[in-house]
């Protein structure tokens, strides 16, 4: 049976996920987009093969509908859906802090909901999405929702109360690992390298990093002894991470990004 999805409010996330499926296989035909803009909906349409609906025609047509506008845009998005979406349908929420009982209290009763937390990522197809399922959703629905999220990077089901964390954790991620690149490439400035060598040092060594923590099987801890050699370079570089308090402004920044994203949950504030 042919599976129509449609993603509404098509940005950044929405494009990535869109471009990941139709590269996993999804016919574009299948796939129907919405935008808040003419010109948006026709640059999808061109650069895809995907066709642009409305909001409503999206509800009443596909069979899953992906939500990835802002939080603070979903009670606008769900007033206008809420008349149009029968209850047979999979609505996956992809934004932060938004709970599922947001959608299951606006939406028809019954209503299977599912959240997901994806990342940028999923441009290169090496997201991280983590799904959660509402109070209607079954096993088939999350199952579907793997499929699709699926075609740009790994997926992984947790409870819902975790949500929050998982979107400090991989929905932000990525900003932190590039915030670290370019204060490393400040870094190689100050000590006399070129821009451009220093950045392409810095990813080489991030991409060779990242590899092998996902590859080698072996503790992050144990990686980052096998670089530190007695009486070297490492150590003395650790010793001022440590002493700037690094580590403490890691764990008190992904709190502060949790707790954001519990306070988007009412899907209105700025
Ligand atoms: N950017 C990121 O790294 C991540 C974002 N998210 C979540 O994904 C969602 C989208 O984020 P982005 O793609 O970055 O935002 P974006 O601003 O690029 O995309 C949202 C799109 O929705 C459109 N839109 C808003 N209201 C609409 C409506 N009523 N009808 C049709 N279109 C409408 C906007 O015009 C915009 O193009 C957010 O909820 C965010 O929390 C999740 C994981 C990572
Ligand atoms: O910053 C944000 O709110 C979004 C959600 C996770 C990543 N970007």
């Amino acid at each position: 049976m042919t599976q129509k999805v449609a993603v509404l409010g098509t940005g950044k996330i929405g494009e990535a996920l869109l471009s990941g499926m139709i590269g996993a296989g999804w016919a574009p035909t299948d796939l129907l987009v919405t935008a808040r803009r003419r010109e948006r909906a026709d640059e999808l349409r061109a650069r895809h093969g995907v066709t642009p609906v409305t909001n409503a025609e999206a509800a009443k047509t596909a069979d899953t509908l992906i939500l990835t506008v802002k939080p603070q845009d979903m009670g606008t998005l769900l007033d206008e859906l809420a008349p149009h979406v029968p209850t047979d349908r999979l609505v996956i929420s992809g934004a932060a802090g938004i709970p599922t009982s947001f959608f299951e209290e606006r939406l028809a009763p019954g209503t299977p909901v599912v959240r997901v937390m994806t990342n940028t990522p999923a441009l290169v197809d090496e997201a991280m999405s983590v799904i959660s399922a509402g109070t209607h959703a079954t096993a088939a629905h999350l199952t579907h929702t793997e499929e699709i999220f699926g075609a740009v990077g790994k997926t992984l089901r947790v409870p819902e109360s975790q949500q929050d964390a998982c979107t400090a954790l991989s929905g932000s991620g990525p900003a932190y690992f590039f915030y670290l690149v370019e204060a490393m490439t400040d870094a190689g400035i100050l000590l006399g390298l070129p821009r451009d060598k220093a950045h392409d040092l810095i990813v080489q060594s991030a991409i060779g990093a990242a590899k092998m923590l996902r590859d080698s099987g072996e503790h992050p801890v144990k990686l980052r002894e096998n670089v530190t050699s007695p009486a070297g370079t490492t150590i003395n570089a650790i010793r001022e991470l440590e002493s700037h308090g690094v580590r403490a402004a890691l764990i008190a920044a992904l709190e502060a990004a949790r707790d954001r994203s519990r306070e988007l949950a009412s899907g209105t504030k700025d």
